[in-house]
């Protein structure tokens, strides 16, 4: 058995409405005994209630959209389920039409994306648009379901036809891994169990994909980065001394004795411990939440970062970023937003938009510069003091950041640093 991280695959769906996202992740619980006896029975009773033969495994799953709608803020519904091999965890984001907000939301931790295509329809443009995004985010696997095989036939050729259209749009993207899955989510083919429909198609369920899928080398395990959140300095008698660094590894790993700087001051020291609630630890790694405690008196607040002195990140008032636009508002040009990048918060200004990008051929647009929802554009946007990050390719979490309007402080966009 695997051990550490790479026992806990997150994955996310995405298809248009009706593709069967429901219905897939209530028959990969179904199927692989991860639904409760209680939610079961309850499942079943409002089955018979509407007339169902079976079990309507999307109830399980809409179930759960209920009590998340509930919520106000939460767009995303989690889901955990194990297996001997893995655990996992699905972020099951409607597919309406926030599809790109959500996906957004949902997909930023994801080693992988299983998209949806409705066989009957094939390749349609949300299929494109989930494909781009799940590249922008660099998302590593990508698992391309063509469900409801039951209403084609099984047909073998609708399925490689499918491919072909799939694989002619995705050859412009940056995806390591594309993997192809014919299923029937209603009937059960192919998701946990091996079709006995399709004989001609030799690859492994979707299950088996998921447990066996290699995703170690997914992590940043190179690029120390500690962004602080709060300095702690605990005002009783024991503890007088104490100044420690509170916050979460973003990437590599730290440890006791290592020669670290801070950003943006630049001064240097050395790590005297790493602490946790159950005690010291040597070394700590991605997403550890620990206390750090450095051998000198610095001036740390929240917002700076703790990095290896012997690799920083870039350090600069002027960044480029592949935006998601996810607000109904448009973008107001070289208006002031809240830009939240790590745990460091900051004014930021959009000051040029220098392409947007046509979903459905890939190209880009330099005439249209128009921001609008769901619109993916590459901005060149300018903070009022400096940022600490890495490129998203190298870095997910410094890669990354958010636009806030301040006047409704609500989130209008999440851009990946190029
Ligand atoms: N015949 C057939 N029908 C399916 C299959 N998968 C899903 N369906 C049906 O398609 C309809 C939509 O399925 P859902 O699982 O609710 O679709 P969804 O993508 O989750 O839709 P939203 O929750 O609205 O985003 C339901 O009536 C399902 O029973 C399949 O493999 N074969």
């Amino acid at each position: 058995m695997q051990i550490g991280n790479n026992q806990l695959l997150r994955f996310t769906t995405a298809g248009s409405v009706d593709d069967g996202k429901s219905t897939l992740i209530g028959r990969l619980l179904y199927d692989s005994k991860s639904i409760f006896e209680d939610q079961l029975e309850a499942i079943e009773n409002t089955s018979k209630k509407k007339g169902h033969e079976g079990v309507d495994l999307a109830l399980f799953t809409d179930g759960l959209r209920d009590e998340r709608e509930q919520g106000i803020t939460i767009d995303v519904a989690y889901r955990y389920f194990t297996t001997p091999k893995r655990k996992f965890i699905i972020a099951d984001t409607p597919g309406h039409i926030q599809y790109t907000r959500n996906m957004v939301t949902g997909a930023s931790t994801a080693n992988a994306a299983i998209i949806l295509i409705d066989a009957r329809h094939g390749v349609i443009e949300q299929t494109k648009r989930h494909s781009f995004i799940a590249s922008l985010l660099q998302i590593p696997h990508i698992i391309v379901c063509i469900n409801k095989m039951d209403l084609v036939e099984f047909s073998e050729e609708v399925y490689n036809n499918i491919i072909s259209q799939y694989e002619e749009f995705s050859s412009k993207l940056l995806v390591k891994d594309i993997r192809f899955i014919p299923i029937s989510a209603l009937l059960g083919d192919n998701v946990v169990n091996r079709s006995e429909n399709m004989g001609w198609y030799q690859g492994a369920p979707l299950l088996h994909t998921l447990e066996t899928m290699h995703i170690a080398s997914d992590i940043n395990k190179v690029d120390a980065r500690f962004p602080v959140q709060t300095v702690l300095r605990p005002q009783n008698d024991q503890h007088r001394d104490y100044r420690g660094y509170a916050g979460r590894v973003a990437s590599g790993i730290f440890r006791k004795g290592d020669e670290v700087s801070v950003l943006p001051s630049g001064f240097t020291s050395k790590i005297k411990s790493i602490d946790t609630y159950n005690g010291e630890l040597e070394e700590a790694f991605a997403p550890m939440s620990v206390s750090i405690q450095l051998e000198d008196d610095i001036d740390i607040s929240r917002g700076d970062m703790i990095v290896r002195t012997k690799n920083v990140p870039e350090v600069n008032q002027d960044i480029e970023v592949m935006l998601c636009w996810l607000h109904n508002n448009p973008a107001r040009p070289r208006a002031k937003y809240t830009i939240r990048h790590t745990s460091n918060e900051q004014k930021a200004m959009i000051r040029e938009v220098v392409y947007k990008i046509d979903i459905n051929t890939l190209s880009r647009k330099n005439d249209d510069i128009e921001i609008g929802m769901n619109d993916i554009c590459k901005v060149k946007i300018r903070t009022t003091k400096p940022l600490m990050y890495d490129s998203y390719r190298e870095n997910r979490t410094t890669g990354s950041i958010i636009l806030i309007d301040d006047t409704t402080n609500e989130t209008v966009a999440a851009g990946m640093i190029v």
